[in-house]
C-alpha cells in the first residue's frame, strides 16, 4: 500500500534548501522533505540521453551540451541548481538516468539490492539526499512498520546455515554482506511515495546518529519509463 506524505510523524516538511540542510533529525523525525512543484520538462532530458546500460550518470557537461526546448531548459536549470546546492554542502551528488538497478539474485531468500527496504550506512556523520524528477519515485516506510530481516527467525536460520552454522563471527558476517541493512515491511506496513520534485534528506546509519536510520527503497520502474534522479 502507498500512503500520502502528510499524516506521517517521522517526516518533517521544510520550505527551502537552507532549512533542509540546517534542520536536524531529532526524536522520531528521520526524513525531511523540501516539498516542491517543479516547472520544466524533465522527460525531454531523459529522452535526449542515450541509455545502453541499466543506468547512466549524466555529467554536468553533458547536461549543459543538450539542445533543449524552453521547457527542457527550465528543467536543466533546476538540475544544475540542485546539483550545485548539494555540492556546496560538501556532498557528492550524482544525476542518474535509471532503466533498472541490478537485481541481486545470489540468495533468492534475501536479495540485498536497493529494491528492498534498506538503510544507508556510512562511517561518518552524513545523510542521504535524493530527488526523483521523472519516473517512479523512491519510497520510505516508518521504522515501526517494518522488521529488520536478520531478526526474522526463518531468515536468520537460513543465514546461519549460509555461515556454516557457526555463532562465532555471525554478526560480523551479517554486516559484511550487508544483510543487516535490510528490512521487511510488516503486513500492515504502508510504503510512502516520496513524490516527484521533492528534495529529501534521509537519516542514515552512522556511529553518532541520534535517530533511527530511514528505511527506504527504489521503486519498481514502470515498463518502458526511465527514472531521472539525483542522489548523494
Ligand atoms: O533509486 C532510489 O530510489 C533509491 C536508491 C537507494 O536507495 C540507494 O542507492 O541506496
Ligand atoms: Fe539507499
Amino acid at each position: 500500500m502507498t500512503n500520502s506524505l502528510h499524516s506521517n510523524i517521522h517526516i518533517q516538511q521544510v520550505s527551502d534548501f537552507q532549512e533542509l540542510v540546517s534542520t536536524s533529525f531529532q526524536g522520531g523525525i528521520n526524513a525531511i522533505c523540501w516539498n516542491r512543484k517543479l516547472i520544466g520538462d524533465f522527460s525531454e532530458i531523459v529522452q535526449k540521453i542515450e541509455l545502453n546500460e541499466n543506468m547512466v550518470e549524466i555529467t554536468q557537461e553533458e547536461l549543459r551540451e543538450l539542445q533543449l526546448s524552453k521547457q527542457g531548459q527550465l528543467a536543466r536549470e533546476i538540475l544544475i541548481n540542485d546539483f550545485n546546492l548539494l555540492k556546496a554542502q560538501g556532498a557528492s551528488p550524482v544525476l542518474n538516468i535509471i532503466n533498472n538497478y541490478e537485481r541481486d539474485d545470489s540468495y533468492p531468500f534475501f536479495p540485498t539490492d536497493v529494491y528492498s527496504f534498506h538503510v544507508d550506512r556510512s562511517p561518518i556523520p552524513s545523510a542521504t539526499f535524493l530527488c526523483t524528477y521523472f519516473g517512479e519515485s523512491s519510497e520510505i516506510i516508518p521504522n515501526s512498520e517494518a522488521t529488520q530481516k536478520v531478526l526474522i527467525p526463518e531468515i536468520r536460520a537460513e543465514l546461519k546455515k549460509l555461515h556454516g552454522g557457526k555463532e562465532d563471527g555471525f554478526e560480523v558476517f551479517l554486516s559484511e554482506y550487508f544483510f543487516d541493512l535490510h528490512y521487511q515491511a510488516k503486513p500492515d506496513g504502508n510504503a510512502i511515495s516520496l513524490g516527484i520534485g521533492n528534495l529529501w534528506k534521509l537519516a542514515i546509519d552512522h556511529p553518532q546518529s541520534k535517530v533511527l536510520p530511514c528505511l527506504h527503497r527504489a521503486p519498481k520502474e514502470k515498463e518502458g519509463e526511465k527514472r531521472l534522479m539525483i542522489i548523494c
